[in-house]
């Protein structure tokens, strides 16, 4: 299994506090179907959410809902009890089931993220670029063209790049769907890096055995409505609704 050094996230903190998230009401209507609809959450503490459901429930919607990618058609989204603008959008990460990457060196994809606001000393760029390769074991890489990767190392670089700016909310939308399990792994090994420097995450997925490993609680979300919001010890043992039973079942519900 890929060993990953020490240390990865930075001890700075953003200075926006970003918690509370919460969705207000929240729903997205496209051409009159409702595709989510009367979400009411509120993201706090410390820790995972994992956010399950079938194929087609509205799980990434919610996510880009929140991190503002689109607006909602009903409700609000708030995070530290503001809307989100673009700076507080900069508090939080999000990394997508594939990868986009620039095709450039590993490393430029890198430093293009951490000049985005101002242009850091030379040093002092190249030590935190140093620091996030070797957080996610692409040290060796870092002059080899992005492109080049094996999809599990794009799928750590891209998270190395939503680590660079400090995020206090991270994202992610079923980062390791298209990974083996060695690639899985060290994606988790990271992701529990990050709870434990303080970063709250919401992480959806598909793979059962990810959301016991790496959940607290569970969020399930059936045809555009969140139906339960459970610990996850009790949610896999005693999931509350039918939705959810006829999910862990794998039985397909019309
Ligand atoms: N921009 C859009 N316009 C119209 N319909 C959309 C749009 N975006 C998503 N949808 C629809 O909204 C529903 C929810 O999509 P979403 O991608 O959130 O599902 P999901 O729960 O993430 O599914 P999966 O597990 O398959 O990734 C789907 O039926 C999808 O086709």
């Amino acid at each position: 299994m890929l060993e990953i050094a020490e240390p990865l996230v930075d001890s700075r903190r953003p200075e926006h506090c970003l918690l509370p998230g919460e969705a207000i009401g929240l729903g997205y209507r496209v051409r009159g179907k409702s595709l989510l609809e009367q979400i009411d959450l509120r993201i706090e503490g410390r820790g995972t959410s994992v956010i399950l459901g079938p194929n087609g429930a509205g799980k990434s919607l919610l996510l880009r809902l929140l991190h503002g990618l689109l607006e909602p058609t009903q409700g609000e989204v708030r995070w530290g009890g503001k809307p989100l603008d673009p700076s507080l959008q900069r508090s939080q990460a999000m990394v997508f089931q594939k990868p986009v990457l620039l095709r450039r060196s590993v490393a430029a994809n890198l430093r293009f993220v951490l000049t985005l606001e101002g242009r850091p000393p030379r040093r002092v760029l190249d030590s935190r670029i140093n620091q996030l390769l070797e957080g996610v074991g692409l040290r060796e890489q870092a002059e080899q063209p992005a492109r080049l990767l094996s999809g599990g190392e794009q799928q750590r670089l891209a998270m190395a790049r939503a680590l660079a700016l400090n995020p206090q909310v991270l994202l992610l939308d079923e980062p390791t769907a298209s990974l083996d399990p060695a690639s899985t792994a060290a994606i988790e090994g990271i992701v529990e890096r990050c709870v434990q420097a303080g970063m709250r995450v919401l992480f959806v997925t598909h793979d059962l055995g990810q959301a016991r490993r790496l959940a607290d609680e569970i969020i399930f979300i059936d045809q555009g409505r969140v139906t339960e919001r459970t610990p996850a010890a009790s949610f896999f043992e005693q999931p509350q609704s039918q939705a959810a039973r006829d999910y862990l079942a794998g039985r397909l519900r019309f």
